[in-house]
């Protein structure tokens, strides 16, 4: 009888205890590297094309903001340390900056007031008051957002929701977890871990990112796969809207047929229409085996057919489905080298692509034995090269972190143009090979490195359909921004893609919503638009701008 591959690991293991991870097998040999054949699809509508995107100016109706306001704004809170201006000198610019500009140093705003409130009355009386004024506000969580979003585009006031941290509730029966806006995913998460259970969103922002923002942009993460979108895990909110009205459905009932569904609109709407404050959410057991491999492949087509093996094979215990391509991998493998860590080979036979799977089930043998039959699966069709497989916890996330690094590898090598975008999954691959002959024919990339974009990197949750591009420059620049946009939104134009699959619009994407949406959808979202925030104060400029 034949040995399973877990089973040569395991014993490979025992004989080698100090190995980081485990060698399943290495097919070196016999596998062809077919090119994904370009399939044309007709694209039926109209195209969108949009050309020289210029930021609309500051708008003249909006007030700038003073020391009465800012003083004004103090008296709102219960501390008046919950103000940082630097109108009344409670602040330096340099006090201001990590709250006007984004991590990737990108988007910087110009903003002289941070308000940083503790409670939804807070909130309340802040917008009312700023509505009022007729001044324009940004709501801010985390500021790990990839599109601009949650930063100011002129002199915005930031509310800042970080004060607003506590969780409120959790019922151990029904799962349902209710906290306030400001908390952060990774606190969250371990609060639920020590109760069994786990949040049904993960992310490699979880460790800053705030639970608010992940709803306001309906972040989709590392396990859509399985637990499907805020969309159908988020039960209710607590939000304020512009002129200080308190919504409130934290009720979190799964089942209410009576009207529309109202916080809908408030999930992916980026802080336009009205601020989170509350979140109310269906939180799952937490998986108590959990199992990850990752694998080298030599074609984006062998990607396609393994994920297909591994739906049929692992069925309900898949929880994750990530790839990336080499050009990701080498990134990686840098800057974990530069982090000072020893340099150790993963896998016996390198690829062209890798992905990871990931098992969550709650009997360990029997999630193995599935495991184990589709790897014997895998190697006998030869769809993989070589494959490792974690045996405990710092395993684990060590082979996590082959994927979760991808961005933070990228953000060394340069400043990146980040493109985050749906198509079909057989078209996906190609939209990276399409960027880099785009950008190799403008003269600013060069396979092997030399030109002004020093790598073109694809990866993604090829499980949601949806492609992460990273294009790492020598620095952001008008001249490499316009040989990739719109360029880049008319090829997932024309597979009828989206334009943004899970970061969002914000104030990249803002003028762009016409390559993914019909005029009637834009016209319907500006009526919305107009209907919840009349004066426009909230999160200007950006979304769908009217
Ligand atoms: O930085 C990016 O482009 C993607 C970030 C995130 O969505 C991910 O999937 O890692
Ligand atoms: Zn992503």
């Amino acid at each position: 009888m034949r040995r399973s591959a877990i089973a040569l690991a395991k014993l490979a293991a025992r004989a080698n205890p100090s190995a980081q991870t485990l060698r399943l097998r290495t097919l070196s040999h016999g596998l062809s590297s077919p090119r994904l054949a370009s399939v044309a699809t007709p694209f039926a509508g109209p195209i969108f094309r949009r050309h020289g995107s210029t930021l609309p100016p500051r708008s003249s109706a909006f007030a700038t903001a003073t020391k009465e306001h800012v003083e004004h704004l103090k008296s709102l809170l219960s501390s008046p340390n919950g103000v940082m201006s630097t109108l009344d000198g409670s602040a330096s610019t340099d006090d201001l900056q990590p709250f006007n500009d984004d991590w990737m140093n990108k988007y910087h705003g110009k903003s002289q007031i941070v308000v940083k409130p503790k409670t939804t009355q807070e909130v309340a009386e802040i917008l009312k008051y700023c509505n009022g004024q007729g001044l324009a506000v940004v709501p801010q969580g985390g500021n790990t957002g990839l599109v601009g979003g949650s930063n100011p585009v002129y002199d915005e006031i930031i509310l800042n929701l970080g004060n607003m941290s506590a969780i409120r509730s959790f019922d151990e029966v029904s799962g349902i977890l209710q906290c306030d806006a400001g908390c952060i995913l990774e606190t969250v998460d371990n609060y639920l871990a020590e109760k069994g259970f786990i949040f049904p969103l993960d992310l490699g922002a979880k460790g800053s990112c705030q639970v608010g923002g992940n709803v306001a942009t309906n972040a989709g993460g590392l396990r859509l796969l399985r637990y499907g979108s805020l969309h159908g895990t988020v039960l209710g909110l607590e939000v304020v809207l512009p002129d200080g009205t308190i919504y409130d459905s934290m009720g979190g009932l799964r089942k209410d047929n009576t009207g529309f569904d109202l916080k809908q609109l408030f999930i992916g709407s980026e802080g336009t229409i009205g601020i989170i404050t509350g979140v109310s959410i269906l939180a799952p057991k937490r998986p108590t085996a959990m199992n990850v491999a990752v694998f080298s492949l030599s074609s984006y087509e062998a990607v396609q057919k393994v994920f297909n093996e591994t739906k049929a094979g692992l069925g309900e215990i898949l929880s994750a489905f990530e790839f990336f391509d080499k050009q990701a991998y080498e990134l990686v493998k840098r800057h974990i080298k530069e982090g000072g860590e020893a340099d150790r080979k993963v896998f016996e036979t390198e690829g062209e692509f890798y992905v990871l799977v990931e098992t969550g089930g709650s009997n360990n043998d029997h999630d193995e034995e599935k495991l184990q039959n589709l790897l014997e699966k895998l190697m006998e069709d030869e769809l993989i090269l070589d494959g490792v497989l974690a045996q405990d916890q710092t395993q684990f996330h060590s082979l996590w972190k082959l994927r979760e690094l991808i961005p933070e590898s990228a953000g060394k090598a340069g400043s990146v143009y980040k493109y985050d975008l749906s198509v079909p999954v057989p078209k996906m691959y190609s939209l990276v090979e399409k960027m880099r002959t785009r950008l190799g024919d403008a003269g600013l990339w060069k396979e092997g490195g030399g030109g002004r974009i020093r790598e073109v990197v694809g990866y993604g949750h090829i499980g949601d359909g949806n492609l992460h591009i990273n294009i790492c420059a020598d620095k952001y620049d008008d001249e490499i921004e316009k040989v990739i946009e719109p360029y880049v939104y008319e090829i997932v134009a024309e597979e009828r893609g989206s334009i943004s699959a899970e970061h969002g619009l914000g104030v990249m994407k803002a003028p762009y919503i016409g390559y993914s949406k019909s005029p009637t959808s834009i016209e319907l979202m500006k009526q919305v638009k107009k209907m919840f925030d009349p004066k426009g104060i909230l999160n200007p400029y950006k979304y769908v701008v009217v």
